[in-house]
């Protein structure tokens, strides 16, 4: 290498390797000089003996959204946001591959581990017979961005009803009406849609954090055939599930950007991050190691951190009676700690709909007798995780006989996303869909078109199959939208990281059982057309062959098989919501209208668990939404707080 002389000015510009040197020497200083940022920054958060205006505990979907729209709009306001997991960038970067959705359900480091309990229960369609339930994985991210880390993308909002039953528990509660969620929805959605038409313009908001897309690359070959399937059977193509209905045949929207996953922490809490002030303004810095002395200004920001567990609440145990909270106890690098609020601040539970009913419980609220059983005292009583709502998934399995030259990748390149989305009303004596109930403006059905195989034993032989046995295959897979049935949560120990009870009560109303029977004719009656059958040379399997023999006589499923089959393969379409309801008190209520918790001073619960009735939708999007109505609250309430 001939040698630079410190003349050579322009040296890094004609020699290569000492201009990558340099490249890499600023990067890293870069780098160095934001660690020290950051860790300058921690340390004016630490002099302040942790004391905060908000307190959100979990960056999931709605911790994500409140961070945000807090910090912008109060001003001079510091905030905690404790995360039980990790970073969202210090995990495997397969989370932002929307092709590598089912591994990602189950990642250890970024799942709770959660399973159901195993329930005895009477038999619909045999009432005099019992059926055990098995117990079965239940996923929730426990990553910073919560489930929306992990989650599927589809985006979907529901219909005018399911808010305006939320608005009709009594008049404080209009400010839950449609009409105010829907600008909520608006004001959080960024959709990128290529030429929208005045229809679509009415029904999306494109200034907002959440990008939203339709699923990417054309609709397959085969998809189109589902599509004209579909549309021979009396399934109308819907070109907007947001827009006027949701009833139909379609491409689904997915919360992704540039191909990549998009969750709320991209969308929002990233956003956040970037608002770093000090309040009062101070002159340019006069301390001479650069700090700020104690006492003389607030770093007005979003403080997270990851790892940081919270254990429960801290109450003013010198009023005692009135459960004011003033804080949380937290783990973290190996140590409890204590964060506090300030004055006017608020302790605000974004937990999701398991972690928040299992911290208020620790905490001393919720049912009396799951509370004494584990030792802790009770503060108020409440029914704290008895509205456990979700809706259960089932599922039939295709195998395509003839991929027609489409070959592996082609097929499974569906898969980035949910593609399809099909939507109707099922019957609720079991029969498939009728004419008008596939038209009907309420579906309470939501099928997916997937090309990723669900049923992990024709999965497993698919996969350690010889190249010889191995085929393609797709998920038809239905989720009842609107159950009747309604499941609760306990807690086993006053352990904070022993993991609450799930019991789910799936299909204990015979009418959910009945239309998810109708559900799966519909999706087999699909299968068997043509061009799907002849084309493609699509087969159902796993109901009556080596896979899986369900039929108890012949080829026919009758409803008894049906049910077996129902209550071994279904899952959740991890939807959960609802247990800690919002609603008046006496109605089984948690939190109030303004999703402040009964019985209690400065504390809030805002994300999928105060949803009271269970919506006709994925819950993504809902809870942005509850979460950007919030804030308005919260901002009003600061405002008016002396
Ligand atoms: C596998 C899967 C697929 C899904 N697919 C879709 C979909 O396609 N479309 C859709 O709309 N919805 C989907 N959902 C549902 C949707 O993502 C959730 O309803 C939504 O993200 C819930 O938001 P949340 O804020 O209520 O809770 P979460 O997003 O779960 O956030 C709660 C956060 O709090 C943290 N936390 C909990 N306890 C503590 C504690 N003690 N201390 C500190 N932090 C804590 C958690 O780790 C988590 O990060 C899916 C969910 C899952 C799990």
């Amino acid at each position: 290498m001939a040698e630079l002389k410190s003349s050579d000015k322009n040296a890094e510009s004609f020699h290569p390797k000492l201009e990558n040197e340099l490249k890499l020497d600023a990067e890293i200083r870069n780098l160095w000089s934001e660690s020290i940022h950051c860790r300058n920054q921690r340390q004016m958060f630490d002099k302040a003996n942790e004391i905060y205006d908000f307190i959100i505990v979990g960056a999931g979907t709605a911790g994500c959204v409140l961070a945000r729209e807090l910090i912008y709009n109060i001003s001079n306001v510091n905030i905690l946001v404790l995360e039980a997991g990790p970073s969202d960038v210090q995990v495997n970067d397969k989370i932002r591959l929307p092709c590598t959705l089912p591994s990602i359900y189950r990642a250890s480091e970024t799942d709770w581990g959660y399973y159901t309990e195993e329930q005895r229960m009477q038999s619909i369609i045999e009432p005099t017979k019992e059926v055990l339930i098995k117990r079965t994985p239940y996923p929730r991210g426990k990553v910073i961005g919560g489930c929306s880390t992990i989650n599927s993308m589809v985006y979907m909002r529901g219909q005018k009803s399911d808010y305006d039953s939320w608005a009709a528990q009594g008049p404080e509660y209009k400010i839950w009406d449609y009409d105010h969620c829907f600008e909520a929805f608006k004001s959080v959605e960024n959709n990128a849609r290529e030429n929208p038409d005045e229809e679509f313009k009415k029904y999306h908001g494109f200034n907002g954090q959440l990008h939203v897309q339709d699923s990417p690359n054309d609709t397959y070959e085969m998809a189109k055939d589902f599509i004209k399937v579909a549309n021979n059977l009396g399934i109308p193509y819907n070109n907007d599930f947001n827009g006027a209905t949701q009833t139909g045949i379609g491409k689904h929207q997915l919360t992704m950007k540039d191909g990549k996953r998009f969750s709320l922490a991209d969308a929002y809490l990233t956003d956040a991050l970037k608002k770093v002030e000090k309040y009062p303004p101070l002159k340019p810095l006069t301390l001479p190691y650069g700090g700020i002395a104690n006492g003389v200004a607030k770093i007005v920001a979003v403080n997270v951190k990851s790892f940081a567990h919270m254990l429960s609440i801290i109450w003013d145990e010198e009023k005692e009676d009135e459960n004011i909270a003033i804080g949380v106890k937290y783990f973290c690098n190996g140590g409890i700690h204590n964060a506090f609020i300030a004055p006017k601040g608020e302790v605000i539970i974004c937990g999701g709909a398991i972690n928040s009913a299992q911290i208020l419980m620790l905490s001393g609220i919720g049912p009396k007798n799951n509370l004494e059983a584990n030792n802790i005292k009770v503060r108020k009583e409440l029914p704290i995780g008895r509205n456990l709502l979700d809706h259960p998934l089932c599922y039939i399995i295709g195998k395509v006989s003839n991929p027609n030259g489409t070959n592996d990748s082609r097929i499974h390149s569906w898969c980035c996303g949910i593609k399809l989305g099909i939507n109707y009303k099922g019957n609720v004596e079991g029969k498939i869909p009728s004419k008008d109930e596939l038209l009907d403006d309420h579906p309470d059905f939501q099928s997916y078109v997937n090309a990723i195989v669900f049923d992990p034993i024709i999965d497993d032989y698919i996969r350690s199959g010889t190249p010889e046995q191995k085929f393609e295959a797709f998920t038809l897979a239905s989720v009842l939208n609107f159950p009747s049935s309604v499941g609760h949560l306990e807690l086993c120990s006053s352990n904070p990281f022993m993991l609450p009870k799930l019991f789910l009560n799936y299909y204990e109303k015979p009418e959910d059982m009945y239309r998810m029977i109708s559900s799966l004719k519909l999706l087999r009656e699909i299968i068997k057309q043509p061009p799907l059958s002849t084309v493609w040379a699509v087969k159902e399997i796993g109901l009556n062959d080596e896979f899986g023999k369900w039929c108890s006589v012949g080829e026919e499923m009758s409803d008894e098989d049906w049910e077996r089959y129902i209550r071994e393969k279904t899952s959740t379409a991890s939807h959960t919501c609802g247990t800690v309801k919002m609603a008046p008190e006496s109605q089984g209520g948690c939190v109030n209208h303004r999703l402040q918790v009964y019985g209690t001073k400065n504390l809030r619960v805002v994300d999928a668990s105060i949803i009271p009735f269970i919506p006709n939708t994925n819950t993504n999007a809902p809870v942005a939404m509850i979460a950007w109505r919030a804030s308005k609250l919260i901002e009003e309430d600061y405002r008016n707080k002396i």
